[in-house]
């Protein structure tokens, strides 16, 4: 775990190029700008090439696309690949909507992407194991979710992020697991669609490991989770977010050594 590339990221301030969704965008580009990357957010295809010639890393997230959009991300994808730009993908809710799976899958089979970051719902769904998956949320299962993400990550190629109380994060072959976090990030719509975007700024200052840089990602941003919720002495989930956007600015590599769980 290369929990330095924290520093990289302020040192270097990537710029995380983002389809998002209406429901948590302002939330994605000030986690992304508390982190120390730069956010831009693009809803027009017609800027995509000019919009990717100047990003470090592209982040899609299917939160809530539009026939117009879907061109749009594909416009994205596609010219992520042909700029060599790290690429992560946010399936949201495709174990929920079978809709959603396919217009995902599609996606998918016309643009490589280099992460995929979803909850144990969606990744099940993208492995084509039976889940029990609610709306946005993970829903339930009893599958070994290590061997749902692998499975994931075989059939796409890629890096897979299964999320949750325990984070795995898998190339297919090889599994890292992060500990750290809080139940409080359930209390707020949109951590997972910053997780994926800051993933993505973490890509940025990679050099092409996406796999170590998914799993610094999860690393950091779940502590920094953690590192709200133990000083607050309540379930406040309206403090929790503000003080989130505070941590990911203020929080240290020191800070996260100190309590960093993962194997
Ligand atoms: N029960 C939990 N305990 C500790 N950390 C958690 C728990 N559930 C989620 N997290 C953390 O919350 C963050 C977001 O992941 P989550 O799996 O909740 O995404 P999501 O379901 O896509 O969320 P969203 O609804 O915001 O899109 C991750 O850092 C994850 O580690
Ligand atoms: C609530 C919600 N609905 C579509 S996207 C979204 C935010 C979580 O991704
Ligand atoms: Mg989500």
């Amino acid at each position: 775990m290369k929990i330095d590339l924290l520093n990289q990221i302020r040192q270097t301030n990537p710029v995380v190029l983002n389809i998002s969704n209406f429901v948590t965008v302002q939330d994605v580009a000030n986690g992304i700008n508390a982190i120390g990357a730069s956010p831009i957010m693009s809803e027009e295809i017609g800027e995509t090439d000019e919009m990717v010639g100047i990003s470090n890393a592209v982040a899609l997230n299917l939160g809530a696309f539009s026939k117009p959009q879907v061109d749009h991300i594909l416009a994205m994808g596609k010219a992520a690949n042909a700029q060599h730009k790290p690429l992560v993908i946010d399936p949201v809710a495709v174990g929920a909507i079978s809709y959603r799976k396919k217009v995902a899958l599609d996606l998918m089979n016309q643009f490589q992407v280099d992460v995929i970051r979803g909850n144990a719902g969606e990744i099940a769904a993208l492995a084509d194991v039976a889940w029990d998956a609610k709306g946005i949320d993970a829903g339930s299962g009893n599958q070994d979710v290590v061997e749902v993400a692998k499975a994931a990550a075989k059939k796409q190629h890629c890096v897979v992020i299964l999320s949750g109380e325990t984070d795995i994060i898998t190339d297919g072959q090889h599994v890292a697991r992060v500990f750290n976090g809080t139940p409080l990030f359930q209390l707020h719509v949109g951590s997972g669609d910053m997780l994926s975007s800051i993933v993505g700024a973490f890509c940025a200052v990679s050099d092409g490991d996406y796999f170590e840089a998914a799993q610094t990602a999860c690393l950091v941003f779940a502590s920094i989770g953690q590192i709200v919720a133990e000083q607050l002495n309540e379930e406040r989930p309206g403090t929790f977010a503000a003080r989130l956007m505070d941590e990911l600015h203020l929080a240290s590599v020191a800070d996260i050594e100190k309590i960093a769980q993962f194997d």
